[in-house]
Parts: C-alpha cells; structure tokens; sequence
C-alpha cells in the first residue's frame, strides 16, 4: 500500500475529461494510475451502486446518470477524487467506495467559483486546521491510500508548512501544481517550488503543471527530474493527446480517436462526455478536418462514430447490451408441466422483419438434422386470447404471456425456444430494436 503512488505516470483529475474511457485509453497507452474527475461528495452519498454485469462494471448511478462507472481492468489503479469540505461526508465516500477503487484523493487546487464559493478545492488550502481534520478522519477509516492535490501557495515557505502538515496527518502521497491559487495555464509552472517541497517531505510528491511543456514522452521523465518528485500527474497534454503515455511514441489524431470511440462505445459513455473528449483531440481541427466537422454537428454518439468510420463498433455494443438487457429481463425459463415456460412477450412488429423466431428454428433444425419445429395453440375461453407451444427435439417451450392471434402465439412460443436452445445470439441487432 505504501508505494501506491510511488514512481508512478499518473493521468491527472479532469472534470469531464477522467471518465471511464479516457481513464482505460490512458492505462492502455501505458500511464500507471488514472485519477477520476472531481466528484462532489454528497453526489456520490446520494448514488446508488450498481453491479453492472452486462459491462463487467460498477456503477454509482443518480437516477439514470452515471457518476463514476468504474472498469475491472481499472480497479487496481484507479484513484478517486472528491470535492468535499467536510470530514463526515469525506469519510462516509470512503466507507461506501472503497471496496470498488485503489485509492482516494481530496482535491484542493481547484480555483473555480463552484469550489471555492462551496469550501473545497483551493479554499482549502487557507483552511489548514480543516484540511487537517479531513485527512486525519480518511487516514483513520482508510484501507486504500489517501492522498490530496494541492496549488503552491502564495509564498515557499507557506507551502512547506501547509505540506508538512499533510504529511502528518498520515496520507500516503499528495499532487501538487506549480501553479498559484491566483494563476493560469498560460503562467509559468514552478518548478523550482515543486523541487523545494519533495525535499521536505519523505512521502512521495506527484509534480503536476507542465503540460504546456510536454511534447513527447521523454519530455514526461523530464519533468519528474527536473522537480526531483517520485511521480508526475498529466492533465491537459493527456487531454489532447492521450497516447503521450506511450514510451514508443506518440499515435496520430485518427488512432487516438479511434481507440477513445473503441471505449466510449463499450461503455456505453454518454453523447456529451463522448463529443467533449473528441473534440479535445481535435483541438485546432475541429474546423480544417471534415470529420471534425461532422464531430461537432454530431447529436449523438452513433453521429460521431459514423464521422470516423466507427458505426460497426457502435453497432456491436449497442446490440450487445440490447440482448443482454433483454436477456436479463426475460429471466430463466421454468420448467412448467415438462414445458419449459418463461414471461416472453413479443411485440407484433417484429414479425416485419426478415428473420422471424420461426424462421430461425426452422433454420436451426435443419441445420441439426432433426424434424422441423411442432405447433400447437389453443385460445383460451376467458379472454379469447392465444397461447403456443412448441416441440423440438422432444422439448416443449412456451410463453405464459397470451397472445391476440395464432400467428403471435407460434412466434413467442419459438422465442422462448430460441431462449432455451441458448442460440438467442443469431437473432439480428435490428431484432432488438423492435
Ligand atoms: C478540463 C480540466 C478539468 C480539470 N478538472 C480537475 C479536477 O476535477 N480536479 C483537479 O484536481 N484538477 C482538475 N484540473 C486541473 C488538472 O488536474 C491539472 O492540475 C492542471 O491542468 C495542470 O496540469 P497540466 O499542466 O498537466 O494540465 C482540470 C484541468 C482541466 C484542463
């Protein structure tokens, strides 16, 4: 646990940008740990955990929208930040969240209204009894590493007390960003503070700053030696470049793209926080490169993928989740009299399409070489409406759901055969739609 964020390349915390896909394409391109984007502590009280075996993930959910969709491949690595100010609700985060991630950050650097005008982030930084309070009461409930990011202060010597008090409260590491409270990208970073602060301290630092002097990999292992820090934290440059990660160098905008869609499709990312990070590849393209045109009048994540040649993949998520959806809603099939039954219904226009349950037996049987599929219906007395059976192979299947017509009953009762005979995959994707 102790040398979690020693040594490391670590993709910073972006509001927007550290979703599940830019945070799994920054893994794949080889940095070490990917921080989450900030997220207020009381969202995440209020959400609701989800074990989504459809994705393999788990979810934290508000309603329908997903605040944190955390990846099997990224539980090791993943660090989650929030915005707290208070150590109740910090602590309560780290007791519901910690058996689903590798560590847990405070931010402190943020300048923004929202965060200043709400206590966290960089108003913590003159709060250093609270700060203090906060990380003690994480450090004392913790079974992952905690740590926190924070801005340099106004002034050097601010900045070695305020970090020699973090260290004492018993965190495992902090960020820290060159730059002050008051400045912006466009300031110099301060390196020569960073480098002052890791020889005050004995746990590992995490420099962060330099991304406007990042152009290639090698320009990363600089910056760790140019601050002396154990480890280093990139923000914007893995924004706009997120294979700067890679030690064999850098891919083209296509790729990055194209691999960040790959992602965002399997994981089912939301049209905005899709369209956001494309267009962060983009950057100055989005108006000269017609895809990135077509990226930008995009209203929706299968826009965007056709614009890069990426619908097939949409499509093969889409309908992966769709009959995995369906699959679950279904439910097993009963065993009901020696007919296996389950709650199938099948809405009348997906008989309009060209491969119908019926036709996909017939198919199956003759594949088999066993006797085509045996109907029986009977209408039912009470409301006139129709239920099926069917036999295959000695097997008989059928829906409890009743029918309007004959032709409706034989349909369901092949569904739920097609069900039980495990070949539900070869219905087509447009199947599901319906
Ligand atoms: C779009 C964007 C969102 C950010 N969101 C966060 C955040 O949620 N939490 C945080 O601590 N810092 C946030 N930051 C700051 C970065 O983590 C980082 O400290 C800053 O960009 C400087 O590092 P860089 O030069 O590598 O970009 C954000 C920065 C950007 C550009």
């Amino acid at each position: 646990m102790s040398d979690f964020y020693a040594n490391k390349i670590a993709l910073a915390p972006m509001v927007k940008g550290g979703r599940t896909p830019l945070r799994l394409l920054a893994l794949k391109y080889g940095a070490e740990l990917v921080y989450t984007e900030e997220i207020v502590d009381v969202k995440l009280l209020h959400s609701r955990r989800v074990v989504n075996d459809i994705l393999g993930t788990v979810d934290y959910l508000n309603n329908t929208e997903v605040v944190l969709r955390i990846a099997k491949e990224e539980r090791e690595k993943i660090v989650l930040q929030i915005g707290t100010n208070n150590a109740e609700n910090a602590v309560g985060v780290l007791k519901k969240l910690q058996g689903d991630v590798a560590a847990l950050d405070v931010n402190m650097g943020c300048p923004k209204p929202f965060s200043i005008s709400g206590g966290m982030g960089a108003a913590l930084l003159s709060k250093p009894e609270s700060v203090k309070h906060i990380l003690t009461a994480l450090v004392a409930n913790a079974t992952i590493p905690i740590s926190c990011k924070i801005r340099v202060l106004d002034e050097p010597s601010k900045t070695a007390e305020f970090v020699k008090m973090l260290e004492s409260t018993g965190i495992q590491a902090f960020g820290i960003h060159g730059r002050r409270r008051d400045e912006r990208p466009g300031d110099d970073n301060r390196i020569s503070e960073i480098k002052e602060v890791v020889g005050l301290v004995k746990i590992p630092v995490i420099a962060n700053g330099n991304s406007y002097l990042i152009k290639e990999n090698a320009d990363i292992e600089k910056f760790r030696t140019d601050t002396t820090a154990s480890s280093v934290m990139i923000g914007r440059k893995a924004l706009q470049n997120p294979s700067i990660f890679r030690k064999e160098g850098v891919l083209t905008m296509e790729e990055e793209i194209s691999d960040f869609l790959d992602l965002a499709c399997q994981y089912d990312e939301s049209y905005t926080q899709t369209k956001y990070v494309v267009q962060r590849i983009l950057g100055g393209q989005q108006e000269f490169d017609p895809r990135g045109r077509a990226t930008v009048a995009a209203v929706n994540v299968i826009e965007i993928c056709q614009a890069w040649g990426k619908e097939d993949v949409y499509i093969k998520w889409r309908d992966y989740r769709r009959r995995h959806s369906l699959k679950r809603k279904e439910g097993p099939l009963e065993d009901v009299d020696g007919i296996q039954t389950g709650a199938i219904t099948f809405p009348a226009k997906r008989l309009k399409l060209k491969i119908t349950p019926k036709l996909l037996l017939n198919t199956y049987c003759d594949e088999k070489y066993i006797a085509r599929p045996k109907y029986s219906t009977s209408k039912r007395d009470s409301d006139h409406r129709f239920e099926g059976v069917v036999e295959i192979d000695g097997k008989k299947y059928s829906s409890n759901v009743s029918q309007p017509n004959i032709k409706m009953a034989e349909q369901v009762a092949a569904l739920v055969a097609i069900i039980g005979l495990g070949i539900r995959e070869r219905l087509p994707g447009d199947w599901e739609e319906q």
